[in-house]
């Protein structure tokens, strides 16, 4: 109950020591970190919400005396810096909140690090499910984002191999957190950390057998523009006898399994440390890239088309010619509006077993594809999450492929479109930098071809 929240807070969460003895209070018993731990843990979802909503609001920082001392430092602006540098750092140790101590405290406990980093889980749900809005739950994810962001910094991970080796319980949670291409059976599971295949995973140890993110690596001839080839039933090559197949490294699938370390970027560490990993055992290798799916394509695409009708301007998606095309390919009754055959034609997938169909459909959803992927925006950024996260590691937007994931899923999610993100190993920070700053989207000829083909149809 109420009660018990406030008991447990009012004696756990030490008061923030005075800044003459910040550094001479001795630590609180353990015992009271676990305390706290062991009650959250018995909470429901409704109760955690009312607990962490307590703790951010009256045990964060306090307010009073950080404006105190902000005026007080406005006074000593003509004095000398010694006092200056005093009273700001009097001032900064004011602005740390008084649950963060408690946090610290219990990340040295057995199981703690993994508590904070599920407390952070619990508290992101809050703010997306918008549960709450309060500002000090905001607060309480960025102090925990920036002690996660601190422990779980890329020099404190470390890199393990996956191979049919690897103890079962690791592999079995490869398997479970597979969230891009999912594992079907062990068969599946013993190819992919087969021959011409690498998987990776962070570790760390506060958190021992947890892989934090997953990469899924193909050893290729060249860079694929196909997931089945990768993924689909083939019996396991004996040994990767043939080296000199392997001059590309393909990332088809990549997964972070701990929701509250969102923001982290162990993606993109992750990716960084593989290439490295990957330079030393083929010193020659020189093509790395991701083949990735474009989840969100087809329902932008049913959007636009609907937007399009309502608008009139149906007509400007395709040219006439392509137009004729679909309403010849579909035979749809005559009357119906071209845009509606378009939509229900993509609407279903067997559009892709038919050559014709196929052959008509390929220019019209390559370049509507390459206007999602590089046009639409949300806040500046790419509109599409996998692109973004690419983008933001510096890779550049590098081919649209046709027929890249013929599974329902793929046909379903992005009309069977996959888009390869290549990573330019001398171009990676550069880009970054360019994305992150002004918003720039790197991209190959190919896909600016495309781009600007759909900007002449549709005048956009
Ligand atoms: C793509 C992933 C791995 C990026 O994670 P990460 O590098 O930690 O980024 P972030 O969560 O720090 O922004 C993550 O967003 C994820 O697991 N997405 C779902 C699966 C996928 N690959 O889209």
């Amino acid at each position: 109950g109420v009660t018990g929240m406030e008991e447990i807070l009012a004696r756990v969460v030490a008061p923030l020591p005075t800044y003459e003895t910040r550094d001479k209070s001795p630590p609180p018993p353990e015992s009271n970190s676990l305390d706290f731990m062991h009650f959250y843990k018995s909470l429901d979802k409704e109760d955690r919400l009312s607990f962490l909503t307590k703790l951010s609001q009256d045990f964060g920082v306090d307010h009073k005396s950080v404006s105190e001392l902000a005026v007080k430092l406005l006074d000593t602006q003509l004095r000398d810096l010694a006092t200056i540098l005093q009273v700001e750092d009097r001032l900064r140790y004011n602005l740390t909140p008084r649950y963060k101590q408690l946090l610290n405290h219990i990340s040295r406990v057995e199981g703690g690090v993994k508590f904070l980093v599920d407390l952070r889980a619990d508290v992101l749900e809050i703010i997306s499910s918008k549960a709450s809005e309060s500002p000090h739950i905001k607060d309480l994810n960025g102090t925990l984002k920036s002690l996660l962001s601190e422990w779980f910094s890329v020099g404190l991970l470390r890199l393990e191999r996956i191979t049919w080796q690897s103890p079962c319980e690791i592999l079995q949670k490869i398997s479970q957190y597979e969230a891009v291409h999912p594992v079907r059976n062990w068969t599946d599971l013993k190819r992919r950390v087969g021959p011409y295949r690498r998987c990776y995973a962070f570790t760390h140890a506060a958190m021992p057998g947890e892989p934090l993110v997953v990469l899924h690596v193909a050893l290729t001839e060249d860079i694929s523009d196909n997931i089945q080839s990768i993924v689909r039933e083939f019996a396991t090559l004996h040994s990767e006898e043939d080296v000199n197949k392997i001059n590309a490294a393909i990332f088809y699938s990549i997964s972070s399994t701990q929701a509250g370390l969102q923001g982290v970027e162990l993606g993109n560490y992750l990716i960084k440390r593989v290439v490295r990993e990957l330079q030393s055992e083929f010193p020659h290798m020189a093509q790395f890239s991701s083949l990735s799916p474009i989840p969100g394509f087809s329902s932008w695409l049913q959007g636009l088309l609907s937007q399009y009708r309502k608008e009139g301007r149906g007509s400007d998606l395709l040219s006439e010619q392509e137009w004729r095309e679909v309403e010849q390919a579909t035979d749809s009754p005559s009357g119906t509006l071209a845009v509606d055959a378009l939509r229900k034609l993509i609407g279903t997938s067997e559009w892709l077993r038919s050559e014709r169909l196929s052959r008509v459909l390929e220019p019209v959803l390559m370049r509507l594809c390459a206007w999602y992927l590089y046009g639409e925006k949300r806040r500046g950024y790419a509109l599409n999450p996998v692109a973004n996260f690419h983008l933001q590691n510096g890779a550049t937007m590098w081919r649209l492929n046709w027929h890249a994931d013929t599974s329902p899923r793929g046909v379903a999610n992005s009309c069977g479109i996959m888009v390869n993100y290549r990573y330019f190993l001398s171009e990676t920070s550069k880009n970054s930098a360019l994305y992150l700053q002004s918003k720039v989207v790197v991209a190959s000829e190919q896909v600016l071809g495309l781009v600007s083909q759909f900007q002449k149809n549709s005048k956009l």
